[in-house]
C-alpha cells in the first residue's frame, strides 16, 4: 500500500500552473497584487492538474493521537494520562481544535494511532468511546467529531533506551494514515488539515526534524508545551543522546520513524502521502505536523506540491523543517498548541486564494482599462 501509494504521486502539472498565471495577469487587480495567495493559487493549479484548481471545500481535519515511552525522561511537564482526556474532550467538542473548526465548518475525526491510557477512563466520555452500539457519526459532519481507533501498540517505547518502534509498527501508522486519507477524500474532503495530540510529542518531532534537515539537536529543540529552563537543557540533551544511538539514515524514512518517531507523527507522514497521491492539498500545522512532512518528502519528494505550510509555530524546529522544505507558512501568530488549531486559521486564506480564480472578472470581460 505504501509502493503503490508513493509511486502515484507525480509532480506538479506545470500547463496547469501557467494557465493559472496567465489568468492572474487578466484578472481585475494588478499583477502580483495578491503576493504569496497567487503562488499558492498557481501551486493549487499545478497539484490539481487543472486551472482553476477545486474550491477546497469542505475541508476534514485528522487528529492523530499518541503517547511516548520518553515521556518516562521527563522532557514534558503534563502527565502522560492528558492525551486520552484530550480526545475526550475532542469528542465531545470543548478543545480549541473544535471551535476553529466550528468556524472553518470542518469536520474533525480523531485517530487513536497509539495512546497509553484507556480512552474511556476519561473524564468526559463520548457515545462513541463507551457505547459502540451509539450510531458512527457522518464522515464529514462537521458537527459531530468522529473516532477511529486504529492503535498500534498503547505509546511508543522509550527513544532514550531503544527504537521507539519496530519497523513494522511504524508503517502499520504509516498505512493508517494514508487510509485515513482515502477515507476522508473518498467522503469528499477537497482539502486535509493536519492535527496531532500526544504528550511529549514535541520531543519525537525535534529527533525527526534533526535527522532529517542535519541541524544540531539545540536548534531543532523547542519548550514543548513550556518547559523551564532545566527541563529543556535535559531535553536537548535526550535529543542529542538519541541521535547518536540510533545515528538514524535520513535516506530510510521508515527506520527514522520508527528510531525515533512517534506513531501520530508516522501517521501524519501517511496522510500526507496519502493526500499528495490523490493530488488533495493537505494543510499542515506546527512542530509535530511539519516533522512528519520531512519524512513524507524523504520518501516522495513531490509529495511536497501537496503541501502547504499553514503557519510558523513558535517552537524554532519548525521553522528548521519549512525551510528545508522550501515552504513559506500562511500565517505567523506565534502559535504552539498543535491540534490542527494553526491550520484551520491558515484555512480561509487557502480558500481565498483559490476563489479568486473563480470568481474574480478579467479586464475583459468587466471592461476595466488597462495601465
Ligand atoms: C491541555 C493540553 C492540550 C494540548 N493540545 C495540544 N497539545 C500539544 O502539546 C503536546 C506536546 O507538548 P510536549 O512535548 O511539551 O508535551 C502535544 O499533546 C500537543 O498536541 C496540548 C497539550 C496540553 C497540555
Ligand atoms: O507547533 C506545535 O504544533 C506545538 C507546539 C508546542 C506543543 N505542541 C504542539
Amino acid at each position: 500500500m505504501l509502493e503503490t501509494t508513493i509511486a502515484a504521486i507525480r509532480p506538479a502539472d506545470e500547463t496547469a500552473m501557467a494557465a493559472a498565471r496567465e489568468l492572474h495577469g487578466r484578472l481585475t487587480k494588478p499583477a502580483g497584487s495578491l503576493g504569496a495567495l497567487e503562488d499558492l493559487s498557481v501551486r493549487l493549479a499545478g497539484l490539481a492538474g487543472a486551472c482553476p484548481p477545486p474550491l477546497p471545500e469542505p475541508a476534514a481535519v485528522a487528529i492523530f493521537a499518541g503517547d511516548h515511552g520518553v515521556h518516562a525522561q521527563g522532557v514534558s511537564p503534563w502527565p502522560q494520562e492528558v492525551t486520552a482526556q484530550m480526545i475526550g474532550n475532542f469528542l465531545a467538542g470543548g478543545a480549541v481544535v473544535n471551535a476553529f473548526a466550528r468556524q472553518a465548518g470542518a469536520s474533525v475525526t480523531v485517530v487513536d494511532v497509539g495512546v497509553a491510557t484507556p480512552l474511556s477512563a476519561g473524564p468526559v466520555p463520548h457515545p462513541t468511546v463507551l457505547d459502540a452500539a451509539a450510531p458512527a457519526p457522518a464522515v464529514l459532519d462537521p458537527a459531530v467529531p468522529r473516532l477511529v481507533v486504529a492503535s498500534v501498540r498503547r505509546g511508543t517505547r522509550d527513544l532514550a533506551v531503544t527504537a521507539a518502534l519496530t519497523r513494522d509498527e511504524a508503517l502499520a501508522a504509516v498505512q493508517t494514515g494514508i487510509r485515513i486519507a482515502d477515507e476522508l477524500i473518498d467522503a469528499g474532503a477537497r482539502i486535509l488539515l493536519t492535527g496531532d495530540m500526544g504528550i511529549g510529542n514535541t520531543t519525537p518531532a525535534a529527533a525527526l526534524i534533526a535527522a532529517f534537515t542535519g541541524v544540531d539537536a539545540l536548534d531543532a529543540t523547542g519548550r514543548g508545551t513550556g518547559v523551564d529552563d532545566p527541563t529543556y537543557a535535559h531535553k536537548v540533551g535526550v535529543v542529542r543522546a538519541a541521535l547518536a544511538r540510533h545515528a538514524p539514515d535520513p535516506t530510510d524514512p521508515l527506520g527514522v520513524l520508527a528510531a525515533v518517531g512517534g506513531l501520530e507523527h508516522a501517521a501524519l507522514a501517511g496522510l500526507i502521502l496519502g493526500a499528495a497521491a490523490r493530488r488533495t492539498p493537505v494543510l499542515l500545522d506546527g512542530v509535530i505536523a511539519v516533522s512528519a512532512a520531512l519524512a513524507a518528502a524523504a520518501f516522495a519528494p513531490d509529495a511536497v506540491g501537496a503541501m502547504v505550510a499553514g503557519h510558523r509555530s513558535a517552537e524554532p524546529g519548525a521553522t528548521v523543517a519549512l525551510r528545508h522544505l522550501g515552504l513559506e507558512p500562511l500565517v505567523d501568530l506565534g502559535l504552539r498548541l498543535g491540534e490542527g488549531t494553526g491550520a484551520l486559521l491558515a484555512l480561509p486564506v487557502v480558500t481565498g486564494a483559490v476563489r479568486v480564480l473563480h470568481e474574480v472578472a478579467t479586464f475583459d470581460s468587466a471592461g476595466v482599462a488597462e495601465k
